[in-house]
């Protein structure tokens, strides 16, 4: 966002409502320039409320109400924080001082303005504090005024703070975030390698591939590397990445199933985890939700800890250990799908409880702009079209996230009962070089085309490519032909049939009128060789 883009890659989040307008020429042009500013003095006073605010009302006016909702709560926490330093009597010069304060700006020391040594006067101290009044004053406005902003995005339900958005990419994030390089397809198929070798075999049993369905270079799926019987297991994939909805921090009811959602006892936390590492009060906080934000948070805590490492290791490039960068997170496709429904965005579940989660980790929300909310958005994005699980986990495995689906598949993927591993098998011969396909959703085998592309758009970007479906669309457009055809040579037998009644009149002595069927007749035959030619039923098989 501090780099200036092209005002042509511009594509608005909110859902557009009759009688909206999107901003464009100079209005734009402005807008984006504000943004680019904004984001630039964020990375210089990152605890300025004031500017977080400021850019929390260009991001409305851009119609991002999503990013908008994240810099809103932003400037109404550090807010609250200041006014919770004053009430514990802080000095004001101190604050100022350790949260690059912007409203007594020649009064801080290091601010433009100030002159060290200055005495203060004999009535310093009662100036002082009406001062630090006029101050909370000024923040108690501002955090309502934050308040009342984010409020008026959750138009959708805001007794549980939601709001509406369309996922979109966003037009300032780099050409190397949105596609997948060559490098990272390596590391993938080294996994698959590890995975998938077997008994007898030195080469893995399938890899990545650009090009799935002939979609583009940034369209990946699994090919199979050799033949390979039915019955045969793939591999087992490992969930590297769950949530659940099991009890919570204190055997909190705040979930389904009271308060006993999740049957496997590591669940509360991974076995790994700390114990400040502990997210159970995501579920407090998220109930029934909680499984694909604690999810969400999980995937950040492996590119937090790989980002801590890259530092330790002394890469402190201003962008290192970006979690867009992270190998688990950069594998990961989004769904944008073209003319997408709008999607629920909670304050709560994408901003706040996110927000919380990195605080506990160690980031510092207002200062490390490689956690911005546009980030987090993202992140959900990607997680969101490569999960899989049931109502009680939300599951992230590392390579089945790059299988396609197909109506007719030739791989089977079963979870593992408590979801900390799936095992991918062959369910019919397949052809070295065939792509590997798994079905996303086993509850429509038995539907036709039109309900199957329906359900399986809440996944697919696209209608579904597999080749049942393909076929199918080619045989409905072949009826469809067919019954126009059919329609069209009824039609003409009709008219033949008049003009042999007419000619029968024409030749007869009473009657020596050209009648208008014969004109008629001429038209369809003269329309004959340029008509679609009837296919019959035999043509199909
Ligand atoms: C879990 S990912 C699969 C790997 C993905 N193709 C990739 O490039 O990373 C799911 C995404 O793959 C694409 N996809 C999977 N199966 C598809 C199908 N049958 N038809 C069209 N697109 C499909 C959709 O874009 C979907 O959002």
């Amino acid at each position: 966002m501090d780099d200036p883009f092209d005002p042509a890659a511009y594509r608005p989040t909110a859902p557009l409502e009759p009688g909206d307008s999107i901003p464009s020429g100079d209005d734009l042009k402005q807008l984006l320039h504000d943004l680019t500013q904004q984001t630039r003095d964020l990375a210089r006073w990152p605890y300025d409320p004031e500017t977080w605010f400021a850019r929390a009302e260009t991001l409305v006016s851009l119609r991002f109400p999503e990013l908008a909702l994240g810099d809103g709560w932003k400037a109404e926490r550090l807010c609250g924080n200041l006014l919770a330093r004053v009430d514990k009597g802080v000095g004001k010069w101190r604050l100022g001082f350790a949260k690059g304060f912007w409203m007594m700006g020649s009064e801080v020391p290091g601010a433009r303005g100030h002159s060290d040594g200055e005495e203060e006067d004999e009535d310093g101290e009662e100036e002082e504090d009406e001062e630090k009044e006029a101050l909370c004053e000024r923040l108690r406005d501002l955090r309502d005024t934050a308040t009342l902003l984010q409020h008026t995005l959750l138009d959708v339900s805001p007794e549980h703070l939601e709001g509406r958005f369309v996922p979109r990419s966003y037009p300032w994030m780099s050409a190397y975030h949105r596609f997948r390089s060559d490098e990272l397809l390596e590391k993938v198929n080294d996994e698959f390698s590890q995975h998938t070798c077997g008994r007898g075999h030195s080469v893995a049993a399938c890899r990545v591939e650009r090009n799935a369905f002939g979609g583009g270079a940034d369209v990946l799926g699994v090919f199979a590397t050799r033949d390979m019987e039915a019955g045969t297991l793939l591999f087992v994939d490992y969930t590297e990445v769950f949530g659940c909805i099991g009890p919570g921090s204190d055997d909190s009811s705040a979930n389904l199933f009271g308060g006993k959602g999740c049957a496997d006892p590591l669940h509360p936390n991974l076995e790994s985890e700390m114990a400040w590492q502990d997210l159970r009060w995501i579920r407090d906080r998220c109930g029934k939700d909680a499984a694909d934000v604690i999810m969400r948070c999980r995937l950040l805590i492996g590119s937090i800890r790989w980002g801590c490492r890259a530092e330790a290791a002394g890469e402190k490039t201003r962008r290192g250990g970006h979690p867009l960068d992270h190998t688990r997170i950069a594998r990961l496709t989004p769904s944008h799908r073209v003319n997408r429904k709008p999607s629920l965005v909670s304050l709560e579940h994408d901003v706040a409880v996110p927000n919380d989660f990195l605080l506990q980790f160690g980031i510092d929300v207002f200062a490390d702009e490689r956690y911005d909310t546009w980030v987090l958005f993202e992140v959900r994005e990607r997680a969101g079209n490569n999960s899989w699980g049931d109502p009680i986990h939300s599951c992230l495995s590392p390579l089945f996230a790059f299988f396609n689906h197909s109506c007719a598949p030739n791989v089977d993927w079963a979870p593992h009962k408590d979801a900390t591993f799936m095992t991918l098998e062959i369910v019919r011969n397949v052809k070295a070089g065939e792509q590997m396909l798994v079905m996303y959703d086993s509850f429509m085998t038995d539907e036709g085309l039109a309900a199957r592309r329906k359900r399986m758009r809440r996944w697919l970007n696209s209608d579904c490519m597999c080749e049942k479906c393909e076929l199918e669309e080619e045989h409905e457009r072949l009826e469809a032909e067919l019954v126009k055809m059919r329609a069209r040579a009824e039609a003409f037998q009709l008219l033949l049939d008049q003009k042999k009644a007419d000619q029968h009149r024409v030749d007869s002595p009473l009657g020596s009128r050209e009648t208008s069927s014969m004109s008629a007749i001429d038209e369809v035959v003269g329309n004959w060789d340029t008509a679609p030619k009837p296919i019959f039923p035999e043509d199909l098989e």
